[in-house]
């Protein structure tokens, strides 16, 4: 299916054989492939469907976050929840609560405040970093079973991209029809010198007072400056384009990143430009930066390459990410598996000047203390966050 132009342009069906269905024009998606109760009380647009049918997962508590202000924003034709998400939901008699961010401090707010023993379902109208910070907010003093659904609409969406959900339609599809059972969220954690903090659009945020979980990417280098370069108000209407207009503009500058990572005692010797921890196949749709990438598998790759004279080596880099991952074939490209039990310490040196020590979790960015060397720690840690186990739909 061709993607639609905006959501306000779909008609949400049910055809001939009581089938729920998108409708794009003459094109179509079918969501719901459920005998749909003719005991409908609802009207034609919105039949209800037989509530057995549904996955378990839609029985718990049901969750909507939408998150506002990821991806190109919401307005009202790219209003996902209203207008493709809630008519289903209502129609197939999915109980659920919707919460839209009022702030950037909304998601960590609805995590701390989620009631003690439930098992619930948090679909996700949100990229990478909403998801984040619904982790890191989980309260230590409550505990049970989430289960998580990311709807791709944010820029990057690599956890919906890992599980295969390329588009928001695609996904929603997913969600109503998943047949297998929810896998275990991988969670990793970060751990960073005392004294760092969050730099919102470059502001100064909160202090970071525990180690950061996180399931898709830290990284340094040329991938966090342009991460966090890339989050302005003007920058973020570009949608996907805003990480290439940074990219560009981090160009004109050297990229080094001065210092040594060990993994269990294993050395690789920096400068770098490039210093990437991931789980996640791609950051983009065709940015193919983990080729053996299984979100699955609690292994973390480290895929780095140090600073060269010339000009063009990031970019002929760059290019082959995006040519289905055939950088990891370049010599120059340094690709360790960090495996669950290992142990990643990455030294930096030289490190006082902001660029220097900026570093993106999830898409969070993280600045360290004004000092000339850090020493930051990176781990597997399972499915489990304070008393909470995660998983996720696929
Ligand atoms: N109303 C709001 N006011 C301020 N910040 C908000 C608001 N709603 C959401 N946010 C913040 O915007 C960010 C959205 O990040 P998210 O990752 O979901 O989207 P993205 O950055 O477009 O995508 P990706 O990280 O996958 O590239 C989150 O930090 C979230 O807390």
């Amino acid at each position: 299916m061709v993607l639609p132009p905006t959501v306000s342009d779909l008609l949400i069906v049910k055809d001939t054989h009581q089938k729920l269905q998108v409708r794009h024009g003459y094109d179509y998606i079918e969501l719901v492939s459920h005998e749909i109760s003719e005991q409908s009380a609802l009207n034609d647009t919105t039949p209800a469907v037989a509530r057995a049918s549904i996955p378990d997962y839609l029985k718990d508590k049901v969750y909507v976050v939408d998150s506002v202000k990821s991806g190109k924003g919401r307005d009202s034709k790219t209003d996902l929840y209203n207008i493709v998400l809630e008519p289903i939901l209502t129609a197939l008699a999915v109980d659920h609560q919707y919460v839209a961010t009022t702030s950037a401090d909304s998601i960590r707010q609805f995590a701390s405040t989620l009631p003690e023993g439930q098992n619930a379902t948090v679909v996700f109208i949100s990229g990478d970093t909403s998801i984040s910070e619904f982790v890191n907010g989980l309260s230590g003093v409550s505990s049970g079973n989430i289960t998580i659904f990311p709807i791709p609409s944010g820029t990057g969406n690599s956890l919906a991209l890992s599980l295969g959900f390329v588009d928001e339609l695609r996904a929603i599809q997913r969600l109503l029809q998943a047949v297998e059972k929810p896998a275990p969220l991988n969670l990793y954690d970060v751990q960073f010198p005392e004294g760092s903090y969050f730099l919102i659009q470059d502001a100064i945020g909160p202090q970071i007072t525990q180690p950061l979980k996180f399931t898709v990417v830290v990284s340094w280098g040329f991938h966090a400056a342009l991460v966090a370069d890339s989050d302005t108000p003007e920058l973020r209407k570009n949608g996907i384009e805003r990480f290439k207009l940074a990219a560009f503009a981090n160009l004109q500058r050297e990229q080094k990143y001065e210092g040594l990572v060990s993994v269990n005692g294993h050395r690789i010797e920096g400068p770098f430009a490039y210093w990437v921890l991931t789980s996640s196949k791609k950051f983009e749709p065709t940015f193919e930066i983990l080729p053996e990438g299984n979100i699955f598998d609690d292994n973390l790759y480290l895929i780095s390459f140090k600073t060269e004279e010339s000009s063009s080596y990031i970019m002929d880099i760059m290019k082959q990410v995006y040519d289905k991952g055939s950088h990891v074939h370049n010599p120059k490209v340094s690709y360790q598996k960090i495996s669950n039990g290992d142990r990643v310490l990455l030294h930096t040196l030289n490190s006082k000047n902001k660029q220097q020590r900026r570093f993106c979790v999830d898409g969070s960015i993280v600045a360290l203390p004004e000092t000339d060397e850090h020493e930051i720690a990176i781990r597997a840690t399972g499915n489990k966050h304070n008393g909470w186990s995660l998983y996720v739909v696929h």
